[in-house]
């Protein structure tokens, strides 16, 4: 086996409601996915043994990192794998590389979409064998976030964001800029000023409202609220389209545009970190 370098593409919540909670504290969403073209890399090389994890950000070389979780939920499928192989117990070592580029507590996904890139990887080198739902279901517990890149799909989302309904959009341009600060999506969860009540909607109502170009995201006021330099950044952009908005939890916005020339044109004058993506209806990972 050689060296193989998997996509880990980031998302935004084009539009976030939340409709109630669950009995373990988990809230009810509605939500509109959209798969982006720009996103971490992750590189797998074979070793003896093992797995060894690096990254272009070492803060990130750390037991937490959920690269490493999602390589120990999947082990055990591997030594199972591997010994109806006849290989015994002895599983093909890797050493990971993650190449970080997505900015981390923005809400964009990037944790939740190396893990899934990860699981997705693994089950392939490894033989796991396992279904896209039995590794979403693996997925799930690692992260909210997590099933949407397993299946690699833009559309619409339920429950605690995990029932995928896959949707065709437009594949618009996204300007997404990062305003240099880091929000615990936790903290957004609990905060007692959340709406939690939004009224049950369809994707249609969505689609009527005006599509990827608009929707309204529930967390965005509580940020904007106590994130002062997320609400400067966001007046900043609305110059430029009123219908800029938050991702997730923050603390990245977007704003949509009909073609790459006009985003770029934005970001040439954007002072916080930023990247241009395009909207894509299928992951890199899954095509
Ligand atoms: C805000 C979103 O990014 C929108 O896509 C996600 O809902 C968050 O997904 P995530 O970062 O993968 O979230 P997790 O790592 O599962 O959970 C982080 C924290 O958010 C809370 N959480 C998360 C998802 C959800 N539907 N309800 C929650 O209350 C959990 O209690 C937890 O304390
Ligand atoms: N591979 C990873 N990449 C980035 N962060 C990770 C990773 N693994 C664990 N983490 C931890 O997760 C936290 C932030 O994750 P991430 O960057 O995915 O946030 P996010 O974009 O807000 O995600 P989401 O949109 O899913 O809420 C950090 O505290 C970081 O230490």
């Amino acid at each position: 086996m050689t060296e193989q370098t998997w996509p880990a593409p980031a998302k935004l919540n084009l539009m976030l409601h939340i409709t109630g909670r669950t009995d373990d504290g988990y809230h009810q969403l509605q939500t509109v996915f959209q798969i982006l073209d720009f996103g971490d890399q992750l590189t797998f090389t074979p070793i003896p043994q093992g797995i060894k994890l690096t990254c272009n950000n070492p803060e990130l070389e750390t037991d937490d990192n959920l690269i490493l979780k999602a390589v120990e939920q999947l082990r055990p499928y591997a030594e199972k794998a591997a010994a109806l192989n006849g290989q015994a117990s002895n599983v093909t070592g890797w050493h990971i590389h993650l190449d970080k580029r997505l900015p981390m507590g923005g809400g964009v996904g990037g944790g939740s979409s190396d893990c899934a890139t990860t699981l997705i990887a693994l089950n392939q080198l490894w033989e796991c064998g396992l279904t896209t739902e039995q590794l979403a279901t693996i997925g799930v517990s690692l992260g909210a976030d997590v099933p949407v890149f397993i299946h690699g799909k833009t559309g619409w989302a339920e429950g605690i964001g995990e029932q995928i309904s896959p949707y065709e959009l437009p594949e618009l341009w996204y300007l997404v800029v990062h305003p240099d600060c880091f929000v615990s999506t936790a903290k957004i969860f609990s905060d007692k000023a959340l709406t939690r009540d939004c009224e049950i909607s369809k994707i249609r109502d969505f689609l009527a409202q005006g599509g990827p170009k608009r929707g309204l995201n529930v967390m965005q006021p509580v940020v904007l609220e106590h994130y002062p330099k997320v609400k400067e950044a966001l007046d900043w952009l609305i110059q430029f389209c009123p219908d800029a908005r938050m991702t997730g939890s923050g603390s990245c916005l977007f704003a949509p545009f009909d073609n790459e020339r006009e985003a770029r044109k934005i970001a040439l004058r954007c002072k916080w970190p930023h990247f241009v993506a395009r909207g894509i209806n299928t992951s890199p990972l899954i095509s």
